[in-house]
């Protein structure tokens, strides 16, 4: 069965389409990531199936019910960790995700044994009485899931859960949605950042302007960059500006350069290498290392949009 199926979803906002007439299911026990540049459309869309947005076209279903006619049964159904975090600083860590847990109609003996046992889950047991005031941005991002998944829902969809949190937390929070899914849970995974997705999801929804560009496993997506190669080069130092001297050389198609590290998307046909160096060298760029990337997320989404993730 599809733990959630979306069909022809669209959101205006006055003329501009923010999400338009997009389709996608997921399959029991998937990590489906839905990866897009900001703007893309990822939370619009999130927000519609945690019915915290009105569609303006189009239907969602979870578990094979639709959101619109069995809100009660949608609303259970689902955990949501929402891209701000949403939770009280003066509550205790305790009490807050037993107020959540409370929302979904936990109580008595119960209420009290999914609420220790969400902030075990989350490594905040011993935090129990303590106030997020005093938490870590990693913390706070943690207590954030311990308030969606007390209830046990079957589905759980994070937005971007680990915007700006330190790299332990990061890891921590991905190593949480790999033990969630495997407790059975099916997990939706919005990021914009490509790492994070190959790394867990699944399966793989790429977003731009509203719409579902490519989807599939991560082997499937890369497999459609056949005619193109990533070249990374990284200078000694750089002066800037040393990417913009590439373009226009045979088969780049887009040359960027974030500081001492600059990118280029070329066609694989032409072998270009040699031309690249020297027309570095030229300028008296130092070279520190040259590496051609196998192809990845990154590659599709600048294949089909002639732009990078985080342009
Ligand atoms: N309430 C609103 N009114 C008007 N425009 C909106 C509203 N909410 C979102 N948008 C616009 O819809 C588009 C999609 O926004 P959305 O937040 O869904 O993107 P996103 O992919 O989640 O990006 P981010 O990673 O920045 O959260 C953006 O252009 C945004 O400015």
């Amino acid at each position: 069965m599809n733990v959630l199926d979306i069909r022809g979803l669209t959101k205006k906002f006055g003329d501009f389409v923010a999400v338009d007439n997009i389709s996608f299911k997921v399959g029991e026990g998937e990590i489906f990531g839905f990866l897009g540049a900001n703007g893309a459309g990822k939370s619009t869309t999130i927000n519609m199936i945690c019915s915290l947005l009105q569609p303006s076209g189009g239907e969602i279903r979870i578990l094979d019910r639709d959101i619109k006619t069995q809100s009660r049964f949608a609303k259970q159904s689902l955990g949501i960790v929402p891209q701000d975090l949403a939770i009280y600083e003066d509550m205790t860590a305790y009490e807050n995700v037993s107020f959540f847990a409370g929302l979904y109609g936990l109580r008595g003996g119960q209420l009290k044994e999914r609420t220790e046992e969400a902030l075990a889950f989350v490594g905040l047991g011993d935090k129990a009485k303590s106030f997020p005031k005093t938490f870590s941005g990693g913390m706070k991002r943690r207590l954030n899931i311990a308030c969606a998944i007390a209830h046990k829902p079957k589905l759980i969809i994070m937005d971007e859960p680990t915007v700006g949190i330190d790299p332990q937390s990061r890891n921590y929070i991905l190593a949480s949605v790999r033990k969630l899914n495997e407790s059975g849970c099916t997990i939706i995974y919005t990021s914009h950042y490509m790492e994070e997705v190959e790394e867990i999801c699944s399966r793989i929804a790429i977003v731009d302007h509203g719409k579902i560009i490519a989807e599939g496993t991560k082997e499937q997506l890369t497999a459609t960059v056949t005619d193109v190669k990533d070249i990374v080069i990284e200078l000694k130092t750089a002066t800037g500006g040393e990417a913009e001297r590439l373009t226009g050389l045979p088969g780049v198609r887009k040359a960027s350069q974030e500081e001492n590290v600059i990118r280029i998307h070329s066609d694989a046909s032409v072998d270009n290498l040699n031309r690249i160096l020297k027309r570095l060298m030229e300028g008296d760029s130092e070279i520190r290392a040259v590496e051609e990337r196998e192809p990845n997320l990154e590659m599709v989404f600048l294949t089909l949009t002639g732009r990078n993730l985080r342009d």
